[in-house]
Protein backbone atom coordinates (compact mmCIF):
# COMPACT_ATOMS: atom_id res chain seq x y z
CA UNK A 1 0.00 0.00 0.00
CA UNK A 2 1.08 3.44 0.09
CA UNK A 3 1.15 4.75 2.90
CA UNK A 4 1.08 8.88 3.81
CA UNK A 5 3.12 9.14 7.71
CA UNK A 6 2.63 12.44 9.12
CA UNK A 7 5.49 13.01 11.50
CA UNK A 8 7.72 10.25 10.70
CA UNK A 9 10.86 11.77 11.46
CA UNK A 10 9.71 11.65 15.18
CA UNK A 11 10.90 8.98 17.95
CA UNK A 12 7.66 6.53 17.09
CA UNK A 13 6.81 7.59 13.65
CA UNK A 14 10.65 6.73 12.24
CA UNK A 15 9.98 3.12 13.86
CA UNK A 16 6.86 2.63 12.13
CA UNK A 17 8.28 3.91 9.28
CA UNK A 18 11.47 1.08 8.80
CA UNK A 19 8.76 -1.61 9.50
CA UNK A 20 6.35 -0.60 7.03
CA UNK A 21 8.94 -0.86 4.93
CA UNK A 22 10.25 -3.94 5.75
CA UNK A 23 6.65 -5.33 5.43
CA UNK A 24 6.90 -4.06 1.56
CA UNK A 25 4.57 -0.37 1.53
CA UNK A 26 5.49 2.51 0.11
CA UNK A 27 5.75 5.44 2.61
CA UNK A 28 6.11 8.74 2.03
CA UNK A 29 6.84 11.00 5.58
CA UNK A 30 5.29 14.34 6.08
CA UNK A 31 6.84 16.24 8.46
CA UNK A 32 8.12 20.01 9.56
CA UNK A 33 10.84 18.55 11.37
CA UNK A 34 10.05 20.72 14.46
CA UNK A 35 11.16 18.11 17.12
CA UNK A 36 11.54 15.42 14.31
CA UNK A 37 14.96 14.47 12.64
CA UNK A 38 15.11 13.98 8.54
CA UNK A 39 18.06 11.36 9.91
CA UNK A 40 15.39 9.17 11.30
CA UNK A 41 13.78 8.70 7.99
CA UNK A 42 15.64 5.34 6.93
CA UNK A 43 13.01 4.56 4.22
CA UNK A 44 10.92 5.93 2.16
CA UNK A 45 10.28 9.73 1.16
CA UNK A 46 10.68 12.64 3.58
CA UNK A 47 8.50 15.72 2.51
CA UNK A 48 8.65 18.22 4.91
CA UNK A 49 5.52 20.10 5.31
CA UNK A 50 3.73 21.70 7.67
CA UNK A 51 0.96 20.33 8.49
CA UNK A 52 -1.49 23.40 8.45
CA UNK A 53 -0.43 24.08 4.84
CA UNK A 54 -3.75 22.35 3.71
CA UNK A 55 -2.67 23.63 -0.54
CA UNK A 56 0.83 21.21 0.41
CA UNK A 57 -1.19 18.77 1.63
CA UNK A 58 -3.82 18.36 -1.34
CA UNK A 59 -1.76 18.41 -3.66
CA UNK A 60 0.53 15.83 -2.39
CA UNK A 61 -2.51 13.27 -1.64
CA UNK A 62 -3.17 14.47 -5.25
CA UNK A 63 0.04 13.41 -6.52
CA UNK A 64 0.27 10.10 -4.20
CA UNK A 65 -3.33 8.46 -4.42
CA UNK A 66 -2.47 7.30 -0.97
CA UNK A 67 -4.25 3.67 0.19
CA UNK A 68 -3.89 4.74 3.88
CA UNK A 69 -2.54 7.45 6.23
CA UNK A 70 -0.68 6.87 9.79
CA UNK A 71 -1.08 10.08 11.78
CA UNK A 72 1.62 10.28 14.30
CA UNK A 73 2.22 14.43 14.11
CA UNK A 74 1.45 16.31 17.09
CA UNK A 75 2.80 18.27 20.49
CA UNK A 76 3.33 16.13 23.01
CA UNK A 77 4.31 17.40 26.13
CA UNK A 78 2.09 17.47 29.02
CA UNK A 79 3.53 20.70 31.47
CA UNK A 80 4.05 22.48 27.87
CA UNK A 81 -0.28 22.15 26.63
CA UNK A 82 -0.55 23.70 30.14
CA UNK A 83 0.70 26.53 29.56
CA UNK A 84 -0.21 26.92 25.96
CA UNK A 85 -3.35 25.15 25.43
CA UNK A 86 -3.67 26.50 21.98
CA UNK A 87 -0.92 25.21 20.71
CA UNK A 88 -1.81 22.05 21.75
CA UNK A 89 -5.56 22.82 20.06
CA UNK A 90 -3.98 23.85 17.12
CA UNK A 91 -1.43 21.40 16.25
CA UNK A 92 -3.42 18.26 17.75
CA UNK A 93 -7.01 19.09 17.05
CA UNK A 94 -7.15 21.41 14.48
CA UNK A 95 -4.55 19.79 11.98
CA UNK A 96 -6.08 16.89 12.70
CA UNK A 97 -9.53 18.33 11.51
CA UNK A 98 -7.54 19.63 8.52
CA UNK A 99 -6.28 16.05 7.65
CA UNK A 100 -9.14 14.44 7.77
CA UNK A 101 -10.78 16.82 5.07
CA UNK A 102 -8.18 15.65 3.22
CA UNK A 103 -8.37 12.48 3.53
CA UNK A 104 -12.11 13.02 2.66
CA UNK A 105 -11.58 14.96 -0.47
CA UNK A 106 -8.99 12.74 -1.56
CA UNK A 107 -11.39 9.25 -0.36
CA UNK A 108 -8.27 7.93 1.23
CA UNK A 109 -10.56 5.77 3.35
CA UNK A 110 -7.84 3.73 5.88
CA UNK A 111 -6.34 5.70 9.20
CA UNK A 112 -4.29 4.54 11.77
CA UNK A 113 -4.50 7.48 14.82
CA UNK A 114 -2.11 8.37 17.52
CA UNK A 115 -3.51 8.44 20.78
CA UNK A 116 -2.64 8.51 24.57
CA UNK A 117 -3.57 7.06 28.07
CA UNK A 118 -3.81 10.44 28.92
CA UNK A 119 -7.43 10.36 27.16
CA UNK A 120 -8.51 8.67 30.59
CA UNK A 121 -7.04 11.22 32.97
CA UNK A 122 -6.81 9.64 36.17
CA UNK A 123 -8.82 6.64 36.37
CA UNK A 124 -10.14 5.04 39.77
CA UNK A 125 -8.56 1.50 39.31
CA UNK A 126 -5.43 1.52 37.95
CA UNK A 127 -6.01 -1.15 35.50
CA UNK A 128 -8.05 1.00 32.47
CA UNK A 129 -9.99 -0.75 29.34
CA UNK A 130 -11.24 0.54 26.03
CA UNK A 131 -14.62 1.50 27.50
CA UNK A 132 -13.74 3.10 30.60
CA UNK A 133 -14.22 6.66 31.41
CA UNK A 134 -12.45 9.43 29.43
CA UNK A 135 -11.72 12.17 31.43
CA UNK A 136 -8.66 14.06 30.11
CA UNK A 137 -7.52 16.23 32.85
CA UNK A 138 -4.59 18.10 30.35
CA UNK A 139 -5.15 20.43 27.04
CA UNK A 140 -2.68 17.62 25.80
CA UNK A 141 -5.00 14.25 26.71
CA UNK A 142 -8.36 16.69 25.92
CA UNK A 143 -6.52 17.60 22.14
CA UNK A 144 -6.11 14.00 21.13
CA UNK A 145 -9.59 13.22 22.54
CA UNK A 146 -11.03 15.35 20.01
CA UNK A 147 -9.23 14.17 17.61
CA UNK A 148 -10.29 10.38 18.29
CA UNK A 149 -13.89 12.13 18.25
CA UNK A 150 -13.47 13.69 14.58
CA UNK A 151 -12.18 10.25 13.20
CA UNK A 152 -14.98 8.55 14.78
CA UNK A 153 -17.23 11.08 13.46
CA UNK A 154 -16.35 11.04 10.22
CA UNK A 155 -16.33 7.16 10.08
CA UNK A 156 -20.03 6.90 10.94
CA UNK A 157 -20.77 9.42 7.95
CA UNK A 158 -18.37 8.24 5.24
CA UNK A 159 -16.38 4.80 3.75
CA UNK A 160 -13.22 6.14 6.37
CA UNK A 161 -12.38 3.10 8.94
CA UNK A 162 -10.04 3.78 11.47
CA UNK A 163 -7.82 2.31 14.34
CA UNK A 164 -7.12 4.30 17.32
CA UNK A 165 -4.41 3.38 19.15
CA UNK A 166 -3.88 4.80 22.81
CA UNK A 167 -0.11 4.16 23.28
CA UNK A 168 1.07 3.81 27.00
CA UNK A 169 4.20 4.60 28.19
CA UNK A 170 6.44 4.59 24.99
CA UNK A 171 10.21 3.40 25.82
CA UNK A 172 13.43 1.92 24.12
CA UNK A 173 15.22 2.56 20.76
CA UNK A 174 15.51 0.32 17.77
CA UNK A 175 17.19 -3.19 18.92
CA UNK A 176 19.92 -2.00 16.08
CA UNK A 177 20.96 1.00 17.28
CA UNK A 178 19.39 2.94 14.00
CA UNK A 179 16.91 4.97 15.39
CA UNK A 180 15.90 6.29 18.98
CA UNK A 181 14.48 9.02 20.60
CA UNK A 182 16.76 12.16 19.90
CA UNK A 183 14.12 14.68 21.10
CA UNK A 184 15.90 17.73 23.22
CA UNK A 185 14.88 18.29 26.68
CA UNK A 186 13.00 14.54 27.05
CA UNK A 187 10.99 14.42 30.16
CA UNK A 188 10.01 10.79 29.52
CA UNK A 189 11.21 8.68 32.57
CA UNK A 190 13.60 5.80 30.87
CA UNK A 191 14.74 8.05 28.84
CA UNK A 192 16.13 10.49 31.31
CA UNK A 193 17.35 7.84 33.50
CA UNK A 194 19.05 6.55 30.25
CA UNK A 195 20.72 10.47 29.82
CA UNK A 196 21.42 10.35 33.68
CA UNK A 197 23.30 7.12 32.93
CA UNK A 198 25.65 8.08 29.98
CA UNK A 199 26.45 11.32 31.79
CA UNK A 200 24.16 13.44 29.54
CA UNK A 201 22.90 15.22 32.26
CA UNK A 202 23.59 14.61 36.26
CA UNK A 203 20.91 12.53 38.11
CA UNK A 204 17.51 12.28 38.21
CA UNK A 205 14.72 13.48 40.49
CA UNK A 206 11.75 11.03 41.29
CA UNK A 207 8.57 12.80 41.36
CA UNK A 208 6.27 11.90 44.24
CA UNK A 209 7.24 8.50 46.98
CA UNK A 210 4.22 8.82 48.88
CA UNK A 211 1.64 7.69 46.04
CA UNK A 212 -0.43 4.57 47.49
CA UNK A 213 1.32 2.15 45.42
CA UNK A 214 3.90 -1.03 46.73
CA UNK A 215 7.01 1.49 46.87
CA UNK A 216 5.25 4.63 47.33
CA UNK A 217 6.18 5.69 43.74
CA UNK A 218 4.02 5.84 40.08
CA UNK A 219 3.82 2.60 38.27
CA UNK A 220 3.38 2.96 34.55
CA UNK A 221 3.17 0.16 32.11
CA UNK A 222 6.01 1.08 29.35
CA UNK A 223 6.16 -0.43 26.01
CA UNK A 224 9.04 -1.26 23.71
CA UNK A 225 8.28 1.05 20.79
CA UNK A 226 9.29 -1.89 18.50
CA UNK A 227 6.39 -4.24 19.62
CA UNK A 228 4.40 -0.75 19.30
CA UNK A 229 5.34 0.02 16.02
CA UNK A 230 4.73 -3.58 15.09
CA UNK A 231 0.81 -2.96 16.21
CA UNK A 232 0.50 0.21 13.36
CA UNK A 233 1.39 -2.38 10.37
CA UNK A 234 -0.54 -4.84 11.96
CA UNK A 235 -3.29 -2.90 12.08
CA UNK A 236 -3.00 -1.30 8.77
CA UNK A 237 -3.26 -5.47 7.69
CA UNK A 238 -6.69 -5.24 9.50
CA UNK A 239 -8.00 -2.33 7.83
CA UNK A 240 -6.66 -3.52 4.26
CA UNK A 241 -8.55 -6.98 4.75
CA UNK A 242 -12.10 -5.01 5.51
CA UNK A 243 -11.75 -4.85 9.64
CA UNK A 244 -14.27 -2.51 11.11
CA UNK A 245 -13.13 0.73 13.13
CA UNK A 246 -11.71 0.20 16.52
CA UNK A 247 -10.37 1.83 19.36
CA UNK A 248 -7.24 -0.27 21.02
CA UNK A 249 -4.91 -0.01 24.12
CA UNK A 250 -0.98 -0.84 23.54
CA UNK A 251 0.02 -1.79 26.30
CA UNK A 252 1.69 -4.99 28.13
CA UNK A 253 -0.97 -5.35 30.90
CA UNK A 254 1.44 -4.60 33.31
CA UNK A 255 3.59 -1.86 35.31
CA UNK A 256 6.83 -0.74 36.83
CA UNK A 257 7.51 1.76 38.94
CA UNK A 258 9.85 4.84 38.87
CA UNK A 259 12.17 2.65 41.52
CA UNK A 260 12.01 -0.22 39.47
CA UNK A 261 12.67 1.87 35.98
CA UNK A 262 15.47 3.67 38.07
CA UNK A 263 17.24 0.26 39.37
CA UNK A 264 17.02 -1.88 36.01
CA UNK A 265 18.95 1.54 34.49
CA UNK A 266 21.66 1.23 36.97
CA UNK A 267 21.29 -2.28 37.33
CA UNK A 268 21.82 -2.84 33.54
CA UNK A 269 24.09 0.25 32.86
CA UNK A 270 26.74 -0.18 36.28
CA UNK A 271 26.62 3.30 36.77
CA UNK A 272 25.22 3.91 40.02
CA UNK A 273 23.88 8.21 39.23
CA UNK A 274 22.47 10.43 41.71
CA UNK A 275 18.70 10.40 41.99
CA UNK A 276 16.85 12.74 44.37
CA UNK A 277 13.49 12.13 45.74
CA UNK A 278 11.04 14.80 45.70
CA UNK A 279 7.08 15.59 45.82
CA UNK A 280 4.45 14.94 43.20
CA UNK A 281 4.59 16.08 39.95
CA UNK A 282 1.00 17.69 39.19
CA UNK A 283 -1.29 15.23 37.21
CA UNK A 284 0.23 12.13 37.31
CA UNK A 285 -1.78 9.34 37.87
CA UNK A 286 -0.60 6.86 40.89
CA UNK A 287 -0.82 3.87 38.54
CA UNK A 288 -1.65 3.24 34.59
CA UNK A 289 -2.32 0.23 32.95
CA UNK A 290 -3.40 -0.96 29.73
CA UNK A 291 -6.14 -3.58 29.64
CA UNK A 292 -4.58 -5.55 26.52
CA UNK A 293 -6.75 -8.16 25.15
CA UNK A 294 -8.22 -5.97 22.80
CA UNK A 295 -5.47 -5.51 20.36
CA UNK A 296 -4.10 -9.04 21.23
CA UNK A 297 -7.84 -10.37 20.32
CA UNK A 298 -8.39 -8.50 17.01
CA UNK A 299 -5.01 -7.66 15.82
CA UNK A 300 -3.53 -10.81 17.08
CA UNK A 301 -0.78 -8.69 18.41
CA UNK A 302 1.81 -10.21 20.75
CA UNK A 303 4.74 -8.57 22.70
CA UNK A 304 8.10 -9.62 21.52
CA UNK A 305 10.27 -7.57 24.02
CA UNK A 306 7.73 -7.23 27.23
CA UNK A 307 10.99 -7.03 29.60
CA UNK A 308 12.15 -4.03 31.27
CA UNK A 309 15.70 -4.63 31.24
CA UNK A 310 15.80 -4.83 27.23
CA UNK A 311 13.57 -1.85 27.16
CA UNK A 312 16.14 -0.37 29.17
CA UNK A 313 19.31 -1.79 27.66
CA UNK A 314 18.48 -0.06 24.08
CA UNK A 315 17.81 2.87 25.20
CA UNK A 316 21.08 2.77 26.84
CA UNK A 317 22.72 1.94 23.80
CA UNK A 318 20.89 4.78 21.93
CA UNK A 319 21.82 7.22 24.39
CA UNK A 320 25.52 6.17 24.21
CA UNK A 321 25.89 6.45 20.50
CA UNK A 322 24.24 10.17 20.73
CA UNK A 323 27.16 10.66 23.66
CA UNK A 324 29.32 9.23 21.29
CA UNK A 325 28.36 11.62 18.23
CA UNK A 326 28.37 14.91 20.69
CA UNK A 327 31.72 14.07 21.54
CA UNK A 328 33.26 13.37 18.20
CA UNK A 329 31.81 16.06 17.01
CA UNK A 330 32.79 18.91 19.45
CA UNK A 331 36.28 17.41 19.13
CA UNK A 332 36.53 17.00 15.42
CA UNK A 333 34.75 20.22 15.18
CA UNK A 334 31.89 18.95 12.79
N1 LIG B 1 6.09 9.23 23.24
C1 LIG B 1 5.09 8.77 23.96
O1 LIG B 1 5.30 8.20 25.07
C2 LIG B 1 3.68 8.86 23.46
C3 LIG B 1 2.66 8.34 24.28
C4 LIG B 1 1.34 8.43 23.81
C5 LIG B 1 1.06 8.96 22.56
N2 LIG B 1 2.07 9.45 21.79
C6 LIG B 1 1.73 10.03 20.48
O2 LIG B 1 2.57 9.48 19.48
C7 LIG B 1 2.80 10.43 18.44
C8 LIG B 1 4.29 10.52 18.16
O3 LIG B 1 4.97 10.90 19.34
P1 LIG B 1 6.57 10.89 19.43
O4 LIG B 1 6.92 10.49 20.83
O5 LIG B 1 7.14 10.16 18.29
O6 LIG B 1 6.85 12.46 19.31
P2 LIG B 1 7.90 13.24 18.38
O7 LIG B 1 7.88 14.65 18.84
O8 LIG B 1 9.21 12.53 18.35
O9 LIG B 1 7.24 13.11 16.93
C9 LIG B 1 6.28 14.01 16.43
C10 LIG B 1 6.66 14.32 14.99
O10 LIG B 1 5.65 15.15 14.40
C11 LIG B 1 6.28 16.24 13.71
N3 LIG B 1 5.31 17.36 13.71
C12 LIG B 1 4.78 17.97 14.80
N4 LIG B 1 3.92 18.94 14.42
C13 LIG B 1 3.89 18.93 13.06
C14 LIG B 1 3.22 19.70 12.07
N5 LIG B 1 2.40 20.71 12.42
N6 LIG B 1 3.44 19.43 10.77
C15 LIG B 1 4.29 18.43 10.41
N7 LIG B 1 4.96 17.67 11.28
C16 LIG B 1 4.78 17.91 12.60
C17 LIG B 1 7.55 16.50 14.50
O11 LIG B 1 8.56 17.19 13.77
C18 LIG B 1 7.97 15.08 14.88
O12 LIG B 1 8.78 14.51 13.86
C19 LIG B 1 2.16 11.73 18.91
O13 LIG B 1 0.93 11.89 18.25
C20 LIG B 1 1.95 11.52 20.40
O14 LIG B 1 0.85 12.24 20.88
C21 LIG B 1 3.37 9.42 22.21
O1 LIG C 1 12.47 12.73 35.69
C1 LIG C 1 11.44 12.07 35.92
C2 LIG C 1 10.52 11.75 34.90
C3 LIG C 1 9.36 11.04 35.24
N1 LIG C 1 9.16 10.64 36.53
C4 LIG C 1 7.95 9.86 36.86
O2 LIG C 1 7.91 8.73 36.03
C5 LIG C 1 6.57 8.38 35.70
C6 LIG C 1 6.43 8.33 34.18
O3 LIG C 1 6.57 9.65 33.68
P1 LIG C 1 6.79 10.00 32.12
O4 LIG C 1 7.86 9.12 31.58
O5 LIG C 1 6.96 11.47 32.02
O6 LIG C 1 5.44 9.53 31.45
P2 LIG C 1 3.92 9.91 31.79
O7 LIG C 1 3.80 11.15 32.54
O8 LIG C 1 3.32 8.67 32.40
O9 LIG C 1 3.29 10.20 30.37
C7 LIG C 1 3.67 9.50 29.20
O10 LIG C 1 2.75 8.49 28.96
C8 LIG C 1 1.44 8.96 28.60
C9 LIG C 1 0.56 7.77 28.40
O11 LIG C 1 0.42 7.08 29.59
C10 LIG C 1 1.55 9.77 27.33
O12 LIG C 1 0.31 10.20 26.97
C11 LIG C 1 2.46 10.93 27.56
O13 LIG C 1 2.64 11.61 26.32
C12 LIG C 1 3.79 10.47 28.04
O14 LIG C 1 4.55 11.59 28.43
C13 LIG C 1 5.69 9.46 36.35
O15 LIG C 1 5.26 8.98 37.58
C14 LIG C 1 6.66 10.62 36.59
O16 LIG C 1 6.32 11.39 37.70
C15 LIG C 1 10.06 10.93 37.53
O17 LIG C 1 9.86 10.58 38.69
N2 LIG C 1 11.17 11.65 37.19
Amino acid sequence: MRVLVTGGAGYIGSHVVLQLDQAGHEVVVYDNLSTGNSDAVLAGTLVEGELSDLGKLNALFEAESFDAVMHFAANIVVPESVADPLKYYGNNTRNTLGLLETCDAHAVDKIVFSSTAAVYGIPDQSMVGETDPLLPINPYGASKLMSERMIRDLAAASALRHVILRYFNVAGADPEGRIGQSTPDATHLIKVASEAAVGARPGLTVFGTDYPTDDGTCVRDYIHVEDLARAHVDALAYLAAGGESRIMNCGYGHGSSVLEVIDAVKRVSGVDFPVKLDGRRAGDPPSLTAESGLIRKVLGWAPRHDDLDFIVRTALEWERKRQLLKHNSSKFGS
